[in-house]
């Protein structure tokens, strides 16, 4: 099924055969059905955010205050096309998933599943830092289809070059650099619990593998001393430059002015975001921070979003606020929860199915067509 079937084929298809019960298609439900599954460790890493989680709320609660303001009888397409490409990369949707560390709490075959089941949909796969599974695994397991890689930058710099290349090497097309966790955020349900997946050696998969990790006595310790980054700067991004020879992006710019100085220092996108509120809590919701964020860059940058996108209309409210493209997180590690690689797929259908769908009732033919005004609040 292309993202651009209608309702219809979606049940022709015969998509919804042989799911679980818990795999619903009303997606911001999902959680609630993946809570009963996760372990309690991976509940607490995956689901909550930071401090009183009041910007994960935010997150959510900015979604809800924007209603889309649909139009009638605009002649909509009955074959709607909503491919488009972001950074030289072909996507059947404005829609990638997020990129996002230690699958393997919420199901054994981890980002191996959730990179099979991006490709079968022909969604991107960002594949993280602090995956599971390494490059070479993940990209054998993803084959031909897009994936870009996000860099946590180390403070061993011949760590970092390695990262590169064997993200270009194994056919990552472009770089996502998160600026946003160049330290943990302060999380109660890990810190109540004592629990931080990588001291326990999970989520570390690229770096056991780097040429420098080699022989190390404790592999763990050597991680600890280069994870933590709060030192990084400005002036770091030009080396990355001398390293990736494609597009870069920025992931977590929240402000006018970091969105300005990423155009400045000759990035080629940004990825509005609060790391789902993991990071800051009390930060603004980041949908709040996207449209003036827009329009201060232009078309200077490729304007990227994610926090909070849980349903299709989410993706609308969005992209008329002015992102390119969307990037899924947690509604993601849902699906791999309920259902490996079968849960991730039904949750990217259901995601492109119900935006195609609400793009088509609210007088869209194309995701390019809408603009502030599809909105109200
Ligand atoms: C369990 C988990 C692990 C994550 N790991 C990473 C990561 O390794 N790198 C990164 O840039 N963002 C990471 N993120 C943040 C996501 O990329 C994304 O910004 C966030 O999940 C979006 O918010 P949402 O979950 O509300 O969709 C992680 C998020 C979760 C839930
Ligand atoms: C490399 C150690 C920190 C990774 C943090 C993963 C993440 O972004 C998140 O949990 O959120």
């Amino acid at each position: 099924m292309n993202a651009g079937d209608h309702q219809l084929g979606i049940y022709l298809a015969g998509m919804l055969e042989g799911r679980t019960p818990e795999l619903t298609t009303d997606l911001a439900a999902l959680e609630n059905a993946a809570r009963k599954v996760l372990s309690p460790e991976a509940l607490g890493y995956i689901v909550p955010s930071a401090g009183s989680g009041s910007t994960a709320r935010a997150n959510l609660e900015a979604f809800e205050r924007r209603r889309i303001v649909p139009r009638m009888l605009r002649g909509v397409e009955r074959q709607r096309d909503l491919s488009c490409e972001v950074l030289g990369t072909r996507m059947p949707a404005p829609v990638l998933v997020a990129p996002m560390g230690v699958q393997t709490l919420a199901h054994e075959e981890g980002e191996l599943a959730t990179v099979r089941a991006a490709a079968a949909v022909g969604v991107p796969y960002v594949h993280s830092t602090a995956a599971a599974h390494d490059f070479e695994q993940v990209a054998a397991a993803g084959g031909d289809a897009p994936r870009w890689y996000q860099l946590y930058y180390p403070t061993d710099r011949d760590v970092c070059v390695s990262f590169l290349r064997r993200a270009r090497a194994t056919g990552h097309s472009v770089l996502v650099v998160t600026l946003d966790t160049t330290l943990l955020g302060w999380r109660p349900a890990d810190l109540d619990r004592g629990y931080l997946p990588f001291l326990a050696g999970t989520g570390i998969a690229n770096y056991l593998s780097a040429p420098s990790f080699a022989g190390v006595d404790n592999p763990v310790t050597h991680w600890a001393g280069m994870f933590p980054n709060p030192g990084l700067s400005w002036d770091d991004l030009p080396f990355l430059r001398d390293h990736w020879d494609g597009p870069i992006v920025l992931k977590g710019i929240m402000s006018t002015e970091d969105a300005r100085l990423a155009a400045e220092h000759g990035m080629d996108g940004i990825v509005v975001s609060n790391h789902g509120g993991r990071q800051v809590d009390g930060a603004l919701a980041a949908l709040d921070a996207l449209p003036g964020i827009a329009e201060a860059v232009g078309d200077r940058l490729t304007v990227l979003f994610d926090s909070g996108v849980r349903t299709g209309a989410d993706v609308v409210k969005a992209l008329a606020l002015g992102a390119k493209a969307v990037l899924v997180g947690r509604p993601v590690l849902y699906g791999l929860a309920l259902g490996g690689q079968a849960g991730v797929e039904h949750v990217l259908r259901c995601l492109l199915g119900e935006l195609d769908i609400t793009l088509a009732l609210s007088g869209y033919s194309a995701p390019g067509e809408l603009g502030p005004g599809a909105l109200a609040g």
